[in-house]
């Protein structure tokens, strides 16, 4: 019998294929004394040149789709497996404990990763454990004879099953082969969603069960339109699906026509439309979708993929791409916002019990300024590549934007006096994140040039609900009229200055939530690229008069997310 499962429908589309799990090996094993040491140490030199061997077609792979300079953490990782150092102390382990390979494996690798650990002001050897830990749970594997899941290397069509996928796990799909993936946890804004979207994959995320429910092999159909998942499927269930696939890319075929078509309402109010990106690759979405201007670069990507913190030169040479790419239309660039679920292996701090409301992004860069003000100097230098806007992430009070921009005027001033050429149009703005912030939008207005909502987090934090945990999803609400108050609040401040406000929070493209925004003169909508042209579709249907009229009843009229649905729906129907 068929299971169906619901979850949050996170990135558009359909596919039907074979379930590939995601799940933590179970690497347990009995320690053994054992007579022959000779043959525990030949089983753990087998173990290491199967292990060599992985890794290298697993290196070889990452060249090809991710270049050399990401694949260089598999070098590390080689490295680790014939270190003379390492190995010598398995084998003597084993010869003179007279124990099993395994048992010595791991408490030669427990001894070295605690010691490195122990370094804790030594972002390189916090990475040297890592790398440590990673290749022996490789060799491991070997050993007790469990096979290792491995994204980079799914080699044919699949829908993976996981628990749930870290950003860097996502990265590493490719969407040749992977077809759709389904997580029991996650939310429509958590990191690994909108990557999908942007690699756009189809994808159901907060399913809580899904693990549970599927082995190896099963067939998998995923709607990622509606959030369903069906497990092993009927050939008639499966007939369904491909409808609904033929369906969907018809209706795609008919938003591509709008690709170079300006996005103006019905009756001929222009918006901007914007895109998200993450890496300068990103660019070919912007452009294959029409996006008029980049609203949000996260520049913390360029970190996460790092092995260390990027030099100034590498930062430079990234935001000139995508400043270059953009043919001087703007490009809003925002500096470091790590914490929450972003990490830095390199950059630690304690842990936290609340990492959303802890030492994140503005927080970090005012105290590491070092760190910042590479940023912006490499911001600066690329300043007269384009358009160039810099944001700043997670500002809650006008102090910590003056710092800020304090420490940009100073970098800018020290690099005219070296020569260097800067644009002096660059705009400065803020994302309004926080609802402090939202609050107080009138006195931001007086000094900044310009605002862009970040919905993602001010739901998250307006309403006291995770933007990751499904089990307070019902509150995650962008049509809540307590949010769009604050939006309301924002713009109008924004206005009253004579300055724009945008927004590149998910709710930006969300399509019930585009009318009630257009209504409230958002200038600017940043979103997914792949949002850009169903967007650009909905607009044309929308007269902003009536879509005005709609959003003054939903802020005056409404109690309830579900009141102000239904008042979009009736406006908004043919
Ligand atoms: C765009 C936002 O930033 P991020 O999703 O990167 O936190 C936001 O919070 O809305
Ligand atoms: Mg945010």
């Amino acid at each position: 019998m068929t299971k169906q499962l619901k979850g949050i429908a996170v990135s558009d589309g359909i596919a039907v294929a074979k379930a590939y799990l995601l799940v933590e090996p179970d690497l347990s094993f009995e320690k053994v004394t054992v007579s022959d040491a000779d043959h525990e140490v030949a089983r753990l030199s087998d173990a290491l040149k199967q292990s060599t061997k992985e890794l290298q077609a697993i290196r070889d792979k990452a060249v090809k789709s991710l270049g050399e300079e990401e694949a260089q953490v598999f070098d590390a990782h080689l490295m680790v497996l014939s270190d003379p150092e390492l190995i010598g102390s398995i084998e003597s382990n084993i010869k003179d404990n007279k124990v099993n390979a395994e048992s010595a494996l791991k408490d030669v690798a427990d001894m070295f990763v605690g010691m490195f650990e122990a370094m804790e002001d030594n972002p390189y050897m916090q990475e040297r454990a890592a790398d440590i830990r990673d290749v022996t749970k490789r060799v491991m594997s070997h050993l007790v004879g469990v096979k290792l899941a491995d994204l980079s290397m799914i080699d044919e069509e699949v829908i993976v099953i996981a628990d749930d996928l870290t950003p860097s796990d996502t990265a590493q799909l490719d969407r040749n082969f992977v077809k759709a993936f389904v997580t029991n946890i996650g939310g429509r804004t958590s990191h690994s969603a909108i990557m999908a979207r942007s690699l756009e994959i189809p994808a159901v995320v907060g399913t809580q069960e899904i693990t549970a429910n599927v082995k190896e092999g099963d067939m998998i159909a995923v709607d990622g339109i509606e959030g369903i998942v069906l497990v092993n499927p009927t050939s008639e269930e499966v007939s369904a699906f491909e409808k609904k696939a033929k369906d969907f890319s018809d209706l795609k075929a008919e938003w591509d026509k709008l690709k170079d078509a300006q996005t103006v309402t019905e009756d001929g109010k222009h918006f901007e439309l914007a895109a998200n990106i993450g890496t300068p690759k990103d660019l070919e979405g912007v452009k294959s979708h029409g996006g008029e201007a980049v609203g949000l670069y996260r520049t913390e990507f360029l970190y996460m993929d790092s092995p260390d913190f990027p030099s100034e030169d590498d930062q430079f040479e990234a935001y000139k791409a995508v400043l270059e790419g953009m043919d001087g239309k703007p490009v809003v660039v925002r500096t470091m916002d790590i914490g929450g679920d972003k990490e830095l292996p390199y950059l630690k701090f304690p842990e936290e019990m609340n990492p959303f409301l802890g030492y994140r992004a503005i927080r970090i860069c005012l105290s590491e300024d070092d760190m910042f003000r590479t940023q912006l100097r490499a911001l600066l230098r690329a300043s007269t590549f384009g358009n160039l806007r810099i944001m700043f992430p997670m500002i809650a009070t006008l102090q910590e934007f003056r710092e800020a921009k304090t420490m940009l005027l100073e970098e800018k001033a020290k690099l005219v006096s070296e020569g260097t050429k800067v644009a002096e149009d660059i705009q400065v703005g803020i994302m309004i994140e926080i609802p402090a912030a939202a609050v107080i939008a009138d006195r931001f207005a007086k000094e900044v040039d310009f605002f862009s909502i970040g919905t993602n987090d001010l739901i998250q934090y307006t309403m006291a609900a995770d933007r990751m945990n499904e089990r307070v999803s019902y509150l995650y609400q962008p049509y809540n009229p307590a949010i769009l108050r604050l939006v309301k609040n924002v713009i109008d401040s924004a206005h009253a200055e004579g300055k724009w406000a945008g927004m590149c929070g998910e709710m930006a493209g969300d399509q019930t939530a585009v009318p009630l925004l257009v209504g409230l003169g958002l200038d600017e909508f940043s979103m997914s690229a792949t949002s850009i042209l169903r967007t650009r579709s909905l607009m044309k249907r929308l007269d902003s008069a009536k879509m005005a009229e709609l959003a003054n009843k939903a802020i005056t009229e409404c109690d309830t997310a579900d009141d102000v649905v239904a008042l979009v729906n009736e406006y908004t129907k043919q």
